[in-house]
């Protein structure tokens, strides 16, 4: 066979580019160096070097992102452009010439590139011709070309337009999967590339079946911005917000292989500073901690229940005297701090001026009254001296501070959980069953590792209430360094100045703390340097951060409660929502994205759909889609793709051996690719994952949420769909994880919409 000269004339331009990018590389790494070699001596040149440092690392990280599949698509246009140009070469990245003129590859996300994505014969955008070409170790393996204007048929070359046998979308679909999500950049379709390409700077809800795309569509969303909006995003940031840390695993290198890593990957359990909850609640307390309608008033009622009054006969000594403090004072100063309508911590100064303008009264009626008609002898002079005096006295400052105290949303929130008098008080109204959902004990736990994620919206909430800010705090921590070293140095002095030269033999352990702190300063430098941390890593330290952008994957699982601390973090409302209701597990999550959007946009918000199914193969979406006629008859169910002819089938297990029997399924079958197991069980799902084989994955279901495997043995349906109020949306969401094959493995009589999987006894290959 004549080899297809397609493939050479492809091949110069592909080593054109790649030995553009090795020059690039080259530049960058060597630009790289000689800005580590630089000393920065002020403050302004190091801040210079971070930022010469942080541009070239990033651009070789670009350059590195690119080298697999660099170039992989042409468009040869029906007329050429004003510079004579017919033909438009797209690639992972835009890449020039040494002459910084000639476009040698446009980024996939360039406005010229779009026609790739666009162009139907119905609607040829311009284009002529449109060339997939698959490459693999800089070189070009095959090609093939679609004509889109009617009368120039697949052959005018001699070539027939199917080199390869399969589109590039079919082969990307077939490939076997690697338990990492992989980009799209090659095959995006026209409905997916409306959605990443959408100019809308409001909230646009992307909602879509199982396999539809919706992630993907998100992530390359979050490219496609950042590159058109680099300056105001590099800024501000983008945050993505997924459901579980192993989905955020899952998609983690989608972005990085596309050159972009400024982004911030986060669940809603790790998004207040210094938290990462691991705790666990009942189904029936994250149903109550995510109800805003249930908990709201709770937190603020909490938040009151610490502006409390003395007790009747409380004083302070002040001065030789008792001085009381009362309830009258007490209470005028609550009123004048509610009155600034600041939350509590910030307005704690109104409270005090208050509290000690009334004691500074109080006392001067009873030290100045005349002794003959009871007239004020003292001036207002005295009375401020008295009053400075009250604000500076520790004891009078620490008594009526009870009354007002500095408030953490932490401490508020653990005793909330564990002070049961306090509780009942702050959930009036609520059943006794209820409030014990909510009760926990005050185990001294680490710092944060007793938080559960439904927990994090209330800690925010709180931070809100009290005006707590994390960056407040981060500030503390560092003024309160800078004390300790400035300590440390003059112990040091003293030290060394009269320490006799033997000091090294006989260190007093108190003096050797001295030079610790020493050295730690070296590391408060450092803490200097941290100014120039990348944004995501800003935006993670900082509760208060704003982003310029936010994308919400799985978002019917979020409750009332973590909108609310989502919508903190993008004022501006720019927000890409991906989800599907008809997935929703979660009792706190959502079945109408109207319910959720309207409080905050009114109706300004777009909905958007996806109707293909990339995922699964016709043979398995049939069962789905009879369970999703069940969740939500109003649903369009997505269209399958392709079909591969594996019918699914079941295999019946002895009673209680219906995990075991999946197992040793997985293990005989030895199918290509990934295998999970799914069930419903967490604690079996974990038992069973230890010593399993390479390629075999037991997950429990809310894991598995937003995966995807080659092959899927789901354990025990009825369990799936019968444990949670929304457990026919679990076992939905379990059947549609396979990319090829389908396997239920039951005891217990199978749902309705499986009950005519043909049997196997055993599993043939
Ligand atoms: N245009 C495309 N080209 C190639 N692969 C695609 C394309 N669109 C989607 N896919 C693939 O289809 C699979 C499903 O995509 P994705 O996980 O984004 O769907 P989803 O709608 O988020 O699904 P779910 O709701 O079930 O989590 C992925 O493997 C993805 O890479």
């Amino acid at each position: 066979m004549t080899p297809d000269p397609r493939l050479a004339e492809e091949q110069v331009h592909l080593d054109a580019v790649y030995a553009r990018l090795d020059r690039m590389r080259a530049t960058a790494d060597r630009r790289l160096s000689e800005t580590l070699l630089e000393s920065a001596g002020t403050p302004q040149a190091l801040s210079e070097r971070e930022s010469y440092e942080r541009h070239y690392t990033q651009m070789l990280t670009r350059i590195d992102a690119a080298e697999h599949n660099l170039y992989f698509g042409r468009l040869d246009m029906s007329e050429p452009d004003a510079a004579g140009n017919d033909i438009a070469r797209i690639g992972r990245m835009g890449i020039l010439d040494d002459d910084q003129v000639t476009t040698l590859l446009l980024d996939w996300r360039a406005p010229l590139s779009r026609p790739f994505y666009l162009a139907t014969p119905a609607s040829p955008e311009g284009v002529r011709r449109r060339r997939h070409l698959r490459t693999r170790t800089r070189a070009v393996r095959s090609v093939s070309d679609e004509y889109l204007l009617s009368g120039e048929v697949d052959a005018g070359d001699g070539h027939d337009a199917s080199v390869v046998n399969e589109t590039a979308l079919v082969a990307a679909l077939n490939a076997a999967r690697t338990g990492e999500m992989t980009d799209i950049v090659e095959t995006i379709q026209r409905e997916q590339d409306e959605i990443i390409r959408n100019a809308h700077r409001g909230v646009m809800v992307v909602q879509g079946g199982p396999g539809t795309g919706k992630t993907a569509v998100a992530l390359h969303r979050a490219a496609y911005l950042l590159y058109t909006h680099r300056d105001v995003l590099s800024r501000s940031g983008v945050l993505i917000i997924g459901p579980n840390d192993t989905f955020l695993d899952y998609i983690a290198q989608v972005l990085p292989s596309l050159g972009e890593t400024g982004v911030l990957l986060s669940t809603v359990g790790n998004l207040f500073p210094g938290i990462r909850a691991a705790g666990v609640d009942s189904r029936r307390a994250a149903e109550l901690k995510g109800d805003a309608d249930r908990i709201l008033p709770v937190l603020r009622a909490a938040v009151r229940a610490r502006q409390s009054l003395p007790p009747a006969g409380l004083y302070v000594n002040f001065d030789g005297y008792r001085v009381p403090v009362d309830s009258a004072v007490i209470k005028a100063a609550r009123a004048a701090a509610r009155s600034t309508r600041r939350p509590h911590n910030l307005a704690q100064r109104a409270f005090l001026r208050t509290a000690f303008d009334e004691l500074a009264a109080v006392h001067a009626r009873k030290l100045g009254a005349s002794t003959l008609d009871g007239s004020q002898l003292l001036t207002a002079a005295d009375l401020d001296d008295i009053r400075v005096e009250l604000s500076t006295d520790d004891d009078v400052v620490r008594t009526v501070l009870q009354f007002w105290p500095t408030l953490h949303p932490q401490d508020l929130l653990r005793d909330l959980y564990a002070d049961s008098r306090f509780r009942r008080g702050a959930t009036r109204g609520w059943s006794d069953e209820d409030r014990a959902e909510l009760q926990r004990d005050a185990a001294p736990l680490p710092e944060a590792a007793d938080m559960s994620p439904a927990d994090v919206p209330l800690l925010d909430e709180l931070a809100e209430l009290i005006g707590y800010r994390t960056d407040e705090a981060l500030r503390e921590q560092k003024a309160q360094w800078r004390r300790r070293i400035a300590e440390a140095q003059d112990a040091l002095d003293i030290l060394t100045g009269s320490a006799p030269q033997d000091i090294e033999d006989d260190m007093d352990p108190e003096l050797l703390m001295a030079y610790d702190l020493i050295d730690a300063e070296q590391l408060a430098e450092r803490q200097e340097v941290t100014e120039y941390r990348t944004t995501a890593e800003r935006a993670y330290d900082d509760r208060s951060w704003t982003f310029g952008h936010v994308i919400v994957d799985e978002a019917q699982e979020l409750s009332t409660m973590a909108w609310r601390m989502i919508m903190r973090r993008i004022p501006n409302r720019w927000m890409t929502i991906i989800g599907d209701t008809a997935q929703t597990g979660d009792s706190a999550g959502t079945t109408s994205w109207e319910r959720i959007f309207t409080p905050y946009v009114a109706n300004r918000w777009r909905l958007r759909e996806l109707t293909v199914n990339y995922r699964t193969p016709s043979e398995i979406t049939r069962y789905a889609n009879r369970l999703l006629a069940l969740i939500d008859p109003s649903q369009t169910p997505p269209e399958s793709l392709r079909s591969n002819g594996i019918e699914p089938y079941r295999v019946e297990a002895p009673a209680g051996e219906a995990l075991a029997t999946a197992l040793t399924v997985a293990e005989e079958a030895d199918w290509p690719g990934l295998t999970a197991v799914l069930v419903a069980d967490t604690a079996a799902a974990a038992a069973a994952t230890a010593d399993r084989p390479d390629g075999i994955r037991v997950l429990p279901l809310h894991d598995a949420k937003g995966l995807e495997f080659d092959n899927v043995i789901v354990v025990e349906p009825h369990a799936l769909a019968t444990t949670s109020p929304r457990g026919l949306s679990d076992l939905y969401v379990a059947l549609t994880r396979a990319t090829q094959r389908l396997v239920v493995v039951h005891h217990d009589p199978l749902p309705e919409a499986l009950a005519d999987l043909p049997q196997k006894q055993s599993d043939p290959r």
